[in-house]
């Protein structure tokens, strides 16, 4: 991987009026300025429509940094590096402009040509925007030029693949930075170490010494005032084509030849690849679907998701999901990988619990309810770092065993270092390191996954709400391992 370790490009942020710039990208932006990961002569152009100057959106991005960010100083110095250019993205003839703008940000900080376009806007306008990027001349320079998109990457398969040949038009799959924000996690990014640098865990990562494998990541919040965007998603959508296939395929891909893109992404492609059909028939017995009631959230009486606003009073988008994800290659043939995510649950949590199997004879616990198998939990929010559950003898006289367990606490340690998943991913944007950014393959086969389990959930009401708020989801979701003889593992200590 030949990546600059100092990048220094212009970045175009479509969208910078909107609250993903100012909640995400511009602090992010901002930390990379502080640890001088990106050179100090950088610049940012933001588009939106809004009439704003200069003046006024270096303010908001100054009201962004102090909002997230406690100790912020060189905020003038810093903002002074951002521009604002209002233009409608659907008007073809605003870019010749921008391409001036571009060509002074280049002469008056010494860039070599090189561009980041960061699309935060809805993407109806992707396919739009990088054509009129690629019509004008905005790519052909000297130095690079990268689109990072944002999600959502389609709504089903075909939608995705169309939005993906439009984009294809201008810009290379190599050139295309596909974002999901789980990869940025640091705990998400420590899957592969945890694997690939442990003697004692990849030897025993297969079939033969693993049982299952469950990957929650659970909200507190609601839709919040994402109803309109939300009921045309749902958690299936949101999360699991995306996030959850994520973690999914970092857990179960083959050791990739080399640490490099293409051999890490050829591996993930090959799990999703490896995922086993279901016709809309199989659905039930593999996935399961729940909507939020009113219920209790941190204290507070909160309403069920029929009742937030811009959302249909007889809606069946699911708030929750929990699966059963079978891959049906040598390594995991028999393993269940479940995942579950959901809004409004008891906790905020994502959490990778990896279960061994028993011994065949344990000499000191023969009934089940005293046996404790030995657990890997992988803790990626709130808490990051890994406990390992294993078995120990009492203190004192006799054979007794008890469960202990191994902690090892990441930003306990690294509390103040560790890079929020924004900033990785756009520092490794600029580094040119699309290792954490998605392929189309890896889009195109999750999406074909999902849109059985979504077409089988379509064709029929689902009896919703069937969760209550502040609990950790439907019956059903129990039910769906109780009948393989597993349970969910808690994922705080207080709920479950
Ligand atoms: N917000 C979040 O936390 C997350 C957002 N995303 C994704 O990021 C993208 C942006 O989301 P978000 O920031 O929340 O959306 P917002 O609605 O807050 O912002 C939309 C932005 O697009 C601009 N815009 C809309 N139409 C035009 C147009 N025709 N020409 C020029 N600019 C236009 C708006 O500018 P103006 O109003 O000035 O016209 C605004 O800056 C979406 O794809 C979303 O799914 C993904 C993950 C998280
Ligand atoms: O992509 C999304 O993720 C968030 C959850 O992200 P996290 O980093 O807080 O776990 C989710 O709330 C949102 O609905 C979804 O679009």
């Amino acid at each position: 991987m030949n990546t600059e370790q100092k990048p220094k490009a212009v970045i175009v942020i479509f969208g910078a009026t909107g609250d993903l710039a100012k909640r995400k990208l511009f602090p992010s932006i901002y930390r990379l300025y502080r640890s001088k990961k990106i050179d100090a002569d950088f610049a940012v152009v933001g588009v939106g429509r809004r009439p704003w100057t200069n003046d006024e959106f270096r303010s908001n991005i100054s009201e962004s940094i102090q909002s997230s960010i406690k100790k912020s100083s060189e905020l003038e110095e810093f903002t002074s590096h951002f521009y604002y250019h209002p233009f409608d993205v659907t008007n073809p003839s605003s870019y010749l402009e921008l391409k001036g703008i571009l060509s002074d940000m280049d002469s008056k900080y010494q860039i070599p040509g090189n561009r980041m376009f960061y699309m935060a806007m809805a993407p109806e306008f992707f396919g739009t925007i990088a054509r009129n990027l690629k019509k004008e001349g905005l790519t052909a320079t000297e130095g690079w030029s990268r689109l990072v998109i944002e999600k959502p990457f389609g709504h089903d398969l075909p939608s995705a693949q169309l939005l993906n040949d439009e984009i294809r038009e201008a810009f290379s799959e190599d050139q295309i930075y596909r974002i999901d924000h789980y990869l940025g996690k640091q705990m998400v990014q420590n899957i592969e170490v945890i694997r690939f640098s442990n003697a004692l865990f990849e030897s025993v990562w297969n079939n033969r010494y693993i049982s299952n494998i469950q990957v929650t990541s659970s909200e507190v919040l609601g839709v919040e005032d994402r109803g309109r965007y939300y009921e045309n998603s749902g958690a299936l959508r949101d999360m699991v084509q995306n996030h959850l296939m994520q973690m999914v395929a970092l857990l179960a891909m083959e050791p990739p030849i080399k640490l490099e893109t293409d051999e890490i992404r050829s591996e993930k492609v090959k799990v999703m690849r490896a995922l086993r059909p279901m016709t809309e028939k199989d659905v039930p017995d593999y996935f399961v679907r729940g909507q939020y009631g009113k219920g209790e959230s941190e204290g507070t009486a909160v309403p069920g998701y029929r009742e937030e606003s811009n959302v249909d009073a007889e809606s069946n988008t699911e708030t929750y999901v929990a699966g059963k994800v079978m891959i049906d290659n040598f390594r995991w043939a028999g393993v269940p990988f479940y995942i579950r995510t959901g809004k409004r649950m008891a906790a905020k949590s994502t959490k990778i619990v990896v279960q061994f199997k028993d011994l065949p004879m344990n000499l000191y616990s023969n009934d089940v309810d005293s046996k404790h198998p030995n657990l890997l939990v992988i803790h990626i929010q709130p808490d990051e770092g890994i406990t390992l559950h294993l078995n120990a003898k009492e203190s004192g006289g006799g054979s007794y065993v008890k469960p202990i367990k191994l902690d090892y606490c990441s930003n306990c340690v690294d509390q103040f270092n560790t890079p929020e998943a924004y900033e990785k991913l756009i520092y490794d944007g600029l580094r040119g390191d699309a290792t954490n950014f998605t392929h189309w393959d890896e889009v195109s086969l999750s999406w074909s996954y999902v849109d059985t389990i979504s077409k089988a959930w379509e064709s029929n009401k689902a009896e919703f709400p069937n969760y209550a708020s502040g609990t950790m989801g439907p019956k059903a979701a129990d039910e769906l391992l109780e009948k393989d003889d597993f349970q969910w593992w808690p994922i705080t200590d207080m709920v479950d």
